[in-house]
């Protein structure tokens, strides 16, 4: 199970990345456009070397062609680097760079998936993520926990090694039902990740043990105690 963060803000990667278990991150235009026209590959590249070589970077082609979604895969393998997971849309010609891609040995995230049918043949492409979009799929009226549970049911009937890379949250809520359906990965914007924290119950609880520890101890920590 892992947490990704879905921004391409600098600050934000910082932060979360320092205080949570951070897996990686993802980006898709919408998420670049809130940060202004940003020169994209340097931006690229300095979320990368704020995560390092070891956690993954997921950049979105924007291309809707085969030729130019694979030209953009290339660019972003000669500007950021080659172990990026390049995320392509799951649509009629995405299918097929999918294919090419995974050929190619490049790390491949399969987005825009709205059902079983979009993920079953992602899987078959031979995408290593899959990433269904749960919030969007409940807009709709579709039970998005289920969707994940049955593809997370196939994937490991047929022995695949995609995983599912759940998507599109917009609760913390929503993020526990990705996970309990079989969601190996998560990626999540970071005001939801935030809200995980902001509960009103657990900053109630966290300030009613600092009260008790103060009128006993007055201003005076653990720390301060044992000095
Ligand atoms: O519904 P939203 O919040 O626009 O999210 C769409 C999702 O698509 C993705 O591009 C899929 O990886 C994510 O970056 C994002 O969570």
């Amino acid at each position: 199970m892992k947490y990704l963060l879905d921004t391409a803000n600098l600050d934000d990667i910082r932060e979360l990345s320092e205080y949570l278990p951070i897996a990686g991150v993802t980006s898709n235009p919408t998420i670049v456009k809130k940060e202004g026209a940003v020169p994209f590959f340097a931006h690229m590249r300095e979320i990368r070397a704020i995560i390092g070589n070891l956690r993954p970077l997921h950049i979105q082609v924007t291309a809707r062609d085969y030729d130019g979604m694979m030209r953009d895969a290339e660019a972003v393998f000669r500007h950021v680097d080659e172990k990026v997971f390049i995320k392509v849309p799951v649509d009629f010609a995405g299918v097929k760079v999918i294919k090419a891609l995974k050929r190619q040995g490049a790390n491949v995230t399969a987005t825009a998936v709205y059902g079983m049918d979009q993920a079953f043949i992602a899987l078959e492409a031979g995408a290593d993520c899959i990433a269904p979009y749960f919030n969007r799929m409940e807009a709709l009226g579709l039970d998005a926990a289920n969707v994940i549970g049955n593809i997370a049911g196939i994937i490991s009937h047929y022995g695949y090694e995609t995983e599912i890379l759940a998507a599109s949250f917009k609760q913390p809520a929503q993020i526990d039902r990705a996970i309990l359906a079989g969601a190996h990965s998560v990626t999540v914007a970071p005001n939801v990740l935030r809200e995980v924290f902001a509960k009103k119950v657990v900053t109630d609880a966290v300030q009613a043990f600092a009260d008790d520890w103060s009128s006993l101890y007055g201003g005076k920590t653990l720390a301060a105690l044992d000095g």
